[in-house]
This record gives C-alpha cells, structure tokens and sequence, in this order.
C-alpha cells in the first residue's frame, strides 16, 4: 500500500532582495524586490507501508523543504502531494493524527514543564484514551529509558535525554507515518543502538519512516531504501542493497601469511583481481569483484601458496558511496532509480 505519494512536487520561495542597512530597508518598503529559489524541483516520490526511507542529500538540497511538505507545514507551489490518501496541507488535523514529526533541534515538549505533563498534554491533544497511554508509554520505556526522564523538567535535560523524550512524544500516538530528523544525534552508543533497533521494529510493525540524517549508520542500521536529493531533485532512488552491488562491487582481502611471501601474485590464478603484499612480505592484500569472485576463491587461491594465519574483508561503506554520489562523480544516468 502507498502511504506516501509525491508526483512533480516543487517549491518555489520567494525572497527579498533587501539591500544592507536603514536606507536600504526604507526602499525596500518603497519598491521591493524579490528572486526566487526552487527549493525542491519535481520530486516524485512512492513510498510504501514499512518502508524504512533514508532521504539524504548535502546541505541546502531540499530535505527539510520536502519534509515539510509532506507534513503539510507549507504549500506546494505545484505537483501533487498524498499522504495516507489525504493532501497534507489542506486536511492539516486529520494528518497530524497520522503522522509523528522529530524535526531538527525543534522540541514538541513543552520548556517548562516536567516530560510527564507534556506527554500527558498530547495524550488530550491526540485524544489518546487513558489506558493506550500507559500501554504506550509501557513499550516506550525500555528502549527510551524514559522512567528517569519523565520528572524532569524539559529544559532542564541534556540533549540526549531530550532527544528520548522527543522520539516519545513523537511516537506516542502511533502514527502510521514517522519522518525523523537526526534521530540520533547527541545520544550515546547504548541509547543509540537502542533506539536503532526500535525504529527497526517500528517497521517491522508497519509503520512507515523516513529519515533525514547525515548519519549513514543511521541509514545503514534502519533504512532499507536511500534516496539522494540534490539540487531539489532526487539523483537517486534505490534499495540499499542495490546500490551497493552496482555502485561497490569491489571487496579487499586482508591476509596475514605464516610464511614469507614476496612475489605473491594473484593475477594468474584470479584474473582481474589486484594484489599487493606488504613489506614485510607477510600482509597481502586483493581487491576482486565480488561477482567475479566469493571471499573464499579468494582465500583458497592464496592458501595454494602460503598458509594464512589471520583475515579480514574490507566492505564498501555507504559513507564512501553517498560521498561520490554528491561529488557528482557518478549520476543518474549511471544508477538505476526504484521507480
Ligand atoms: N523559508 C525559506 N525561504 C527561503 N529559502 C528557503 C526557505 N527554506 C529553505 N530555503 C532554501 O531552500 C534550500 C533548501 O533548504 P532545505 O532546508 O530544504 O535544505 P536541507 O537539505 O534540509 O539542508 P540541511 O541539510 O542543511 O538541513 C536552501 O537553499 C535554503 O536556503
């Protein structure tokens, strides 16, 4: 089932060219001047229940203005926008009951108040009936740890704790549709695999995420599908998988050799692979295809000349991937899309 469905969505601000200083203000009231800039520029987007998205791209690329219109927080200037059959911006209340938004460093709690009361403020807004509260609250816990949280006043919390408190209150009514940004920013590894592992069981449950992070364990750990924008326009849309079989097949095998092994060279026996052997003639290294070769034609082929006391396998990190899809030094042209 389609939960989220953008076609041609683009987004058009309009600024003003205010010229510095009182003077340059005053004629700005006099005759002001604006120019425009397309934020997102005709995105179409299909995401289904489950779906776990990462949407990613280099600063200024459009990811906030795109969450913002699938929140319904701002109006397309043109192209059509559905989320869970309604259109965002126009059916604003009967959205909100849908979806759950972490946007930014912008908090849902309220500053003053202790993380209780403010749970308990969206429990009323979201009409949540007592007893789904608390059993709410009961799933809630352990992964947030949010017993500790909840006398705490908002302010008052550290940006972890704050955090925690924030993905509770963004999750407390269930929605059907999540779009988290930076969810882990700020958290430490045990909070942070926590809350990893929730989000992946979210999904599992049918909920459907979307996340804008620069964190690509984020993306690595919970996301099945990355899409790249640039420029306000999606470059790339595809599994995580898939991107990484076309775009980094290669694979390094680290060996370390029991025996001295100057002149290995693996170029006969796998053709096509690139070996190098370390100076103290014992570490080698071969970087094959993946598709040509499994780790263990690898491991055999080198164990014919000596035996291997230690191995690794460097893998491909999304890291590396992501980076040379926003140097542009691969396109569109050359990744295939999921649509
Ligand atoms: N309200 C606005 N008025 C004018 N320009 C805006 C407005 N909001 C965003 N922009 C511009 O639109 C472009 C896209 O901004 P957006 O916030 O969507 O980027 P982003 O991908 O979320 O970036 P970041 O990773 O830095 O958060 C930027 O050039 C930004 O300056």
């Amino acid at each position: 089932m389609t939960v989220i469905e953008a076609r041609g969505l683009r987004k058009v601000f309009r600024i003003a060219n205010k010229p510095p200083g009182f003077g340059g203000s005053v004629r700005h009231l006099i005759r002001p001047r604006y120019h425009e800039h397309t934020a997102v520029d005709g995105i179409d987007l299909d995401i289904q229940a489950g779906e776990a998205v990462a949407y990613v791209g280099p600063n200024g690329a459009g990811k906030s203005t795109t969450v913002k219109l699938l929140t319904g927080i701002i109006q397309p200037t043109a192209g059509q926008v559905r989320v869970c059959g309604l259109v965002p911006h126009v059916d604003r209340r009967a959205n909100a009951h849908n979806i759950g938004v972490l946007f930014g460093q912008r908090s849902q709690l309220w500053w003053d108040l202790p993380v209780r009361d403010s749970l308990g403020l969206l429990r009323d807004l979201y009409r949540i009936p007592q007893r789904r509260f608390e059993a709410r609250l009961a799933e809630l816990e352990p992964v947030l740890g949010l017993a500790d949280l909840l006398p705490v006043v908002a302010r008052k919390l550290s940006l972890g704790q704050r955090m925690r408190a924030d993905l509770a209150a963004v999750l407390l009514h269930s929605p059907q549709v999540v779009y988290l940004d930076e969810p882990t920013i700020g958290l430490d590894i045990t909070a942070r695999d926590a809350v990893r592992g929730f989000l992946r069981e979210l999904t599992r449950n049918g909920t459907t995420l979307m996340l804008t992070t620069h964190d690509l364990a984020d993306i690595e750990e919970v996301c099945d599908r990355i899409v790249i924008v640039d420029g306000g326009r999606i470059i790339h849309d595809n599994s995580l998988t898939a991107i990484k079989n076309e775009l980094a097949r290669d694979r390094t095998m680290h060996l370390l050799l029991a025996t001295d092994c100057p002149d290995l060279d693996m170029s006969a026996a796998l053709p096509g692979t690139w070996s190098d052997v370390g100076e103290d003639h014992r570490r080698v290294s071969v970087r094959f295809d993946r598709f040509d070769y499994s780790a263990g034609d690898v491991l055999s082929a080198v164990g014919r000349h000596a035996t291997v006391t230690d191995v690794h396998i460097d893998e491909p990190s999304i890291e590396d991937i992501v980076r040379r899809l926003y140097a542009g030094e691969m396109t569109s042209g050359q990744v295939a899309s999921a649509s």
